[in-house]
């Protein structure tokens, strides 16, 4: 199965969220990443085919999903970043109400609901008000939603923001549990979430790719530019005027600063092992967001 994007801009009255985008995209998950207003909620509302690019197209398998229509909807699952639930209703209903707008019988719902609920850990809450559910657990119905269908192509927009950390591992698992078979792509600015479960990172910066590599290949292209170095508070200043500093930690001895650069950039300084964060500075050249 082959989701591409191919030459796809969107422009918003005299702004242009997204520019001349294009990637390819086979089973697996693929994590967007760039900073907030790159433009990744605009490109991922068009690969949802809910939203028309300006120009370029987007095909799967070959063929253009505005043609296939309700044909490309039956094989896609969405979760929008702004997910809203009906508080009251419950768990189980809610997913009935969706199950039945996406055109499952009675009972082939009532299977795949049963189903749905377990692998999303929300079976023993079935019953309570989804108005009452805590931010995480919103967010897996939301995606206990967008696979009633079974998905060939998932399409999960910030799918981990405003979770606590232990919901965001659990979120993290849930997704690699799920992306055997099928594509699955999701956005976010928080590098952690992806480190681990991404076959490949989409980086979006100002509308446009800037690169589209595995975890493993960009953490390679690092090597050697990552710095560690210890310095007072005058000297990590003249550090910082100079390098991409993508992390200090200030302790009794002095000022740990991670540092990328092509050159030693000081004295003492030596190389450590890169990080996808070093990665995101290295891109966006500014602080990565540990979602924490
Ligand atoms: N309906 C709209 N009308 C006008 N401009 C818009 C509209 N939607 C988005 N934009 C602009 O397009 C750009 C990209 O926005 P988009 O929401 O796609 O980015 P994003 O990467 O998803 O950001 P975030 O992580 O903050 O949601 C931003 O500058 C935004 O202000």
């Amino acid at each position: 199965m082959n989701l591409t994007v191919d030459r796809v801009s969107k422009t918003y009255k005299d702004k242009k969220a997204v520019d001349h985008f294009s990637a390819d995209l086979q089973e697996g998950v693929y994590a967007l990443l760039g900073p907030n207003g790159s433009g990744k909620s605009t490109l991922m509302r068009m690969m949802a085919s809910i939203l028309r690019p300006t120009s370029g197209r987007i095909l799967l398998d070959g063929r253009d999903i505005a043609t296939l229509d309700d044909a490309y909807r039956d094989v896609l699952g969405y979760m929008p970043q702004e997910f809203g639930v009906y508080k009251n209703f419950t768990a189980e209903r809610f997913l009935r109400y969706f199950a039945s707008l996406k055109g499952l019988g009675k009972k082939e719902a009532e299977e795949k609901i049963d189903e749905l609920l377990t692998l999303v850990n929300l079976q023993g809450d079935r019953k309570r008000k989804a108005g009452r559910f805590s931010g995480g657990m919103k967010r897996r119905l939301g995606i206990a939603q967008a696979l009633l269908n079974d998905p060939k192509v998932l399409i999960v927009d910030e799918p981990t923001a405003g979770l606590d950390p232990k919901e965001r591992i659990r979120f993290r698992n849930l997704l690699s549990d799920i992306s055997q078979d099928r594509i699955v792509l999701l956005s976010t600015h928080i590098v952690s979430d992806i480190e681990s479960v991404a076959k490949e990172v989409l980086l979006m910066k100002e509308g446009a790719l800037v690169r589209q590599s595995p975890v493993e290949v960009l953490l390679e292209e690092m090597t050697g530019k990552v710095w560690r170095t210890v310095v007072d508070e005058k000297e990590a200043k003249v550090i910082q005027a100079r390098y991409q500093v993508s992390n200090i930690m200030r302790t009794a001895a002095g000022n740990t600063l991670r540092i990328i650069s092509e050159e030693k950039p000081h004295v003492r300084a030596g190389n450590t092992e890169p990080t996808l964060e070093d990665v995101y500075v290295h891109f966006f050249d500014e602080e990565a967001d540990d979602g924490v």
